[in-house]
């Protein structure tokens, strides 16, 4: 089948799967936070040696992205940093009064809204605090997502001198034109003082994020667009496609559907993308992700050694992970719990002394043979039933294997070259909570 044919019959609302079960199919009506902290507990007695990891929301931004998909605050008051630093740093003592111990950290990264929107001296506060009560693995990895109109070289020195050697610029794209509809700003030139001055004070990897698929955006501009980035060298590279979901972003609002591409030129863009990318020697390491090959997040993947949580791809797979602040997600393996969404309700859970979870899931033994199945296909690009593939699960595959996206085996199934840009579509073909109860309205973004 031709691309643009391939285009319209995949291009469906698929989720991005982050996590099995995805968060509209968590059975919330029986998740409870003892038995959250319960799961926390066990899966910390089996990987306490080699560590866990821990992702804090910093939610504030001063000005809204229209496009922006993430959990935001926006304000241009900065009283609000003391008291979530406070908070969060309340949140952390209660996991470590329940691990009974002064965990070790195994990886630790700062999302948000903007990290960057915090002063130096506040970040220290809040990475002191949280170091007050762990321990640190020998092969620790700190990171951070900044904003490169607000980071200044004393966020670079003060998180440096904590340890972080790795951050993520947003860039998304470079296009005046693009810039004004998604209200924001960024020049190449200010996104190279924090590059070089990230690398002249040690940082070791880099990341910038892309979108293909926002509004105004054109093949000419992207192309413009990647050639400032491909100049800057970053180590990794992330892709994205636009997630277009204004009923839950009302931001998304504030352009309207003509300024976007339509589906086959915004595959035409993922594919200008990509072979920009490829010619500049950056190698995809599963969905979205770029890496040059001396990056380790390559060398993970040449090893199968990749693993994908809320943070993105990783390479450093820890069984427990901590999500502190708003709208966080944590995941003990066998169970997911997520913060409230909004700072107040968050606020108030912590200054009442009770851990906020609100949300989550235990995942069931189903759950987590498909759990595996999908990081297998996200991670590894094939997976293997040893027992042979389920008859349902063959029924499903069928259409991709006649359209040459996968090829199967009596037990393996593997992603073939041209099904790399199709992934999402071949993991819903394991989820089975999905098949159960087909939604009503749509939850999730186009998988193109
Ligand atoms: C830094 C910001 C974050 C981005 N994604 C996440 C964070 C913290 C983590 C995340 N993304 C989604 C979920 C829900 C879980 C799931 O469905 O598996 C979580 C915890 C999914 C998601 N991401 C975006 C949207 C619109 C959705 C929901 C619907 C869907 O699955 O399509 C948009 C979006 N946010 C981020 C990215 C990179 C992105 C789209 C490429 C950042
Ligand atoms: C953390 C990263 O998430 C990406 N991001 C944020 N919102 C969206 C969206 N609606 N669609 C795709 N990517 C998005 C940006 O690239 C940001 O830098
Ligand atoms: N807020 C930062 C930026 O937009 C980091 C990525 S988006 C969560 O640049
Ligand atoms: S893209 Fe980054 S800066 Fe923009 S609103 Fe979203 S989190 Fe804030």
């Amino acid at each position: 089948m031709e691309t643009a044919a391939l285009l319209k019959k995949y291009n469906v609302a698929a989720p991005r799967y982050t996590s099995y079960p995805t968060v509209p199919y968590w059975d919330n009506e029986n998740f409870n936070a003892n038995g959250w902290l319960g799961s926390v507990a066990s899966t910390y007695a089996t990987c306490r040696e080699e560590g866990i990891s821990l992702y804090i929301h910093l939610p504030f931004c001063e000005s809204l992205c229209t496009y922006c998909g993430c959990n935001t605050r926006i304000t241009k008051n900065h009283s609000v940093e003391l008291p979530y630093i406070a908070a969060v740093l309340s949140e952390w003592r209660m996991y470590v009064d329940v691990l009974r111990e002064k965990p070790k950290l195994k990886e630790l990264h700062l999302g948000g809204g903007t990290p960057t929107f915090f002063s130096a001296e506040n970040l220290g506060l809040l990475i002191n605090g949280i170091l007050q009560n762990s321990t640190l693995a020998p092969d620790a990895e700190f990171s951070f997502e900044a904003h490169p109109a607000n980071t200044t070289s004393e966020h670079l020195t003060t998180l440096y001198s904590l340890g972080f050697k790795r951050l993520s610029l947003g860039i998304q794209d470079f296009d005046p034109k693009v810039q004004f509809l998604i209200n924001r700003f960024q020049t190449p030139q200010q996104v190279a003082v924090v590059t070089t001055k990230a690398r002249e004070i040690g940082y070791t990897s880099v990341n910038f994020d892309l979108i293909y698929g926002l509004p105004g955006q054109t093949i000419p501009g992207l192309a413009d667009t990647i050639a400032a980035v491909i100049d800057m060298k970053p180590d990794r590279i992330a892709f994205y496609s636009y997630a277009h979901v204004p009923w839950l972003k009302p931001g998304q609002r504030h352009y309207t559907e003509k300024d976007l591409p339509l589906a086959d030129e915004k595959f035409a863009l993922y594919q200008l993308g990509r072979q920009l990318l490829d010619a500049a020697g950056y190698k995809d390491v599963g969905m979205d992700h770029f890496a040059l090959n001396s990056d380790s997040l390559f060398q993970a993947m040449t090893e199968q050694k990749l693993h994908r949580n809320f943070m993105g791809y990783t390479n450093k797979h820890t069984h427990l992970l901590i999500g502190l602040g708003v709208s966080a997600i944590s995941d003990s393996w066998t169970a997911f719990a997520q913060n409230p969404k909004t700072v107040e309700d968050y606020l108030n859970k912590i200054e009442q002394g009770r851990l906020p979870v609100e949300k989550g899931h235990f995942l069931t033994g189903e759950d987590i043979e498909v759990r595996k199945h999908i990081l297998n296909i996200m991670c590894k690009e094939n997976t293997m039933y040893n027992e042979g593939i389920p008859e349902q699960v063959y029924g499903r595959l069928l259409p991709l294997l006649r359209d040459k996206l996968i090829w199967v085996t009596e037990k393996e199934i593997r992603i073939t070259t041209k099904g790399r840009s199709f992934l999402r579509n071949v993991c819903m073909a394991f989820d089975e909570k999905l098949w159960l109860k087909q939604p009503k309205t749509q939850l999730f973004s186009s998988s193109i």
